[in-house]
């Protein structure tokens, strides 16, 4: 046990790196769903795609039982028994996490699991989760994962996966419903094949300003081809008051039905877009993603 003054100097330290963290203001996704959901899995391929950093929490309180830490014991006696360690042990291992990596970009996977762990990480370190990213699965299809994970976990056996269950259902599903509540939850079929479940977690991540660049770039082509048709068709207007018999029908369809117009546009944004009449072309513009992501 410490002395007082060590305390004291430890909650300063504490309180310090808080006010870091807070400065440092990093962008936060929290990835929930039940044990062997494949959370890990997708989580490695959101950091290799999209430059976040991975902090599974899972992992850290596993690290720091290794590490000989004080509170080592129980953390191990309470993932043997698929329990939820104190909101004030995580929290610590993750603010520290998160400072030392440096990146501003974080999936924090596997926490919050319940409303204590929920509302004490807001309070203390002042972040809110940009979205929580929610890998929903059928208990028969994570038990199937968990029992052929072979990664040698003490906790990925029959008796401790049935208690995680009970634990993800009855206290993690309400932070899930808390956040749901406020429009932040990005559902996932996790039930299917990896590949599959990435391509929908790479449509959540896609970067949105990537998505409005690449409209606006298509749309300026179109202007482009619009223009060009334009000037063919004044070409065309000029060359037959000159010469009445020299004009071609196609210079004037192929604006008349603004066939580029149209098929640049709707191939670059088909299947998922609204048509806006104009004049002489349909301007195509794609909406938004599949409704697979509201919760
Ligand atoms: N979509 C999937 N289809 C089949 N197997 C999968 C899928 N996703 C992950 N797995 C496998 O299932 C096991 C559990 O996956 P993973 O460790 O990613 O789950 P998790 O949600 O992080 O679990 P935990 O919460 O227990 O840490 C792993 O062996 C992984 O290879
Ligand atoms: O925030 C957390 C995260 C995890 N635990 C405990 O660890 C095990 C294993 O977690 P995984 O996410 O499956 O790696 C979990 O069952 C809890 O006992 C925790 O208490 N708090």
């Amino acid at each position: 046990m410490g002395s007082v003054v060590d305390d004291g100097k430890k909650e300063a330290l504490q309180e310090a790196h808080r006010s870091l963290l807070a400065d440092l203001n990093p962008t936060v996704v929290f990835v929930l769903g039940g044990p062997g959901s494949g959370k890990g899995t997708q989580c490695a391929n959101i950091v290799e795609h999209f430059g976040f950093t991975h902090l599974s929490a899972g992992d850290l309180l596993r690290a720091e039982i290794k590490s000989g830490s004080e509170n080592g014991t129980m953390i191990s006696d309470m993932i043997k028994e698929g329990k939820i360690v104190p909101s004030e042990v995580t929290i610590k291992l993750l603010e520290r996490a998160m400072l030392e990596n440096g990146n501003d970009k974080f999936l924090i996977d596997g926490f919050p699991r319940n409303e204590e762990n929920r509302a004490a990480f807001e309070d203390v370190t002042k972040i809110g989760p940009s979205f929580v990213l929610y890998f929903d699965c059928s208990e028969e299809e994570m038990e199937r994962r968990l029992l052929s994970r072979n990664q040698g976990r003490e906790d990925d056996n029959i008796e401790t996966i049935r208690k995680r269950f009970k634990v993800f259902q009855e206290s993690s599903l309400p932070v899930i419903e808390y956040y749901n509540s406020k429009g932040k939850v990005r559902k996932i079929d996790a039930g299917r094949p990896i590949e599959e479940v990435y391509e929908s977690v790479k449509a959540i991540f896609a970067p949105k300003d990537e998505k409005v660049n690449g409209h606006r770039h298509t749309l300026m082509e179109c202007l482009i081809l619009f223009w060009m048709k334009w000037c063919r068709v004044i070409a065309a207007i000029v060359t037959k008051i000159s010469d009445p018999m020299s004009i071609e029908t196609s210079q004037i369809n192929c604006f008349a039905n603004g066939d580029c117009f149209h098929r640049t546009y709707s191939n670059a944004h088909s299947p998922c877009f609204v048509g806006v009449a104009t004049p002489v072309t349909t301007y195509a513009y794609r909406t938004t993603l599949s409704t697979e992501h509201q919760y």
